[in-house]
């Protein structure tokens, strides 16, 4: 039976990295993708962009909106201090499948943890479920229709605090018009755009930082 591009992004992670060297699984990834199979990782640009950010929050608790095949959670994983975790959830069960195996190439499976399901029933039970109070850094990179009804969501659940960081991928491209328009208008946050290209691509594409202020 003909394999799927996420398998055969796995079986590359398995050939060409180094078991327990994040920094080897998120370079493997990327000589698929320019190489290969292009696949809609955050990629290697918006990606140093995303380090940058984690770095200079140092969270705590991070929660991830679209795992994908793990390559931002590994990512982000590799930045985070010893106790801090990451919980990142994904819909679609054949996807978080690979994202696990990914991950546990990677040797990061002690800070993730990847849940199966939709975001807007999961969100509400992320306080009863898996303890957590509220989160220091969330990175949005799922349905873009879903990033402005799943941050008020965030809200209305008390999961973000004063100086709570959203960074949001995808902003120009696919684009997500109303969620832009909100976080930049809104006096709740503070807003800023990092200008980047589309993962592997010349197309314009970016990320955009928003500070919750309470
Ligand atoms: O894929 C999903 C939804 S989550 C992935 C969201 N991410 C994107 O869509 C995404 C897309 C692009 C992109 C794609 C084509 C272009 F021409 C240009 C850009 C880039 C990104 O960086 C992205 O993050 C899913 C869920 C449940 C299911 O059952 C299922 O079959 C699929
Ligand atoms: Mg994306």
């Amino acid at each position: 039976t003909q394999s799927t591009r996420p398998q055969r992004l796995l079986h590359a992670v398995q050939k060409n990295a180094t078991r327990g060297d994040p920094r080897s699984v998120v370079k493997a990834i990327d000589n698929f993708c320019r190489q290969k199979e292009w696949a809609m990782n955050v990629g290697d640009e918006k990606g140093c962009i995303l380090d940058s950010v984690v770095s200079e929050v140092n969270p705590v608790t991070v929660l991830e909106l679209g795992t994908y095949c793990g390559y931002s959670t590994v990512r982000i994983a590799s930045l985070l201090p010893p106790r801090a975790k990451i919980i990142t959830l994904e819909f679609n069960p054949d996807y978080a499948k690979i994202a696990r195996q990914v991950i546990a190439w990677a040797g990061l499976e002690d800070k993730i943890q990847v849940v199966e399901g939709p975001s807007g029933e999961w969100i509400p039970k992320m306080k009863e479920q898996f303890g957590v109070k509220t989160f220091d850094l969330v990175f949005l990179d799922h349905w873009k229709d879903r990033y402005l009804p799943d941050t008020k969501l965030l809200e209305d659940c008390g999961l973000l605090r004063k100086g709570s960081i959203l960074l949001a991928d995808n902003v120009i491209c696919p684009g997500t018009p109303d969620y832009l328009e909100y976080v930049r208008n809104s006096p709740r946050y503070k807003s800023q755009y990092f200008k980047s290209h589309l993962e592997y691509t010349k197309a314009e594409d970016g990320l955009e930082k928003s500070v919750f202020l309470g």
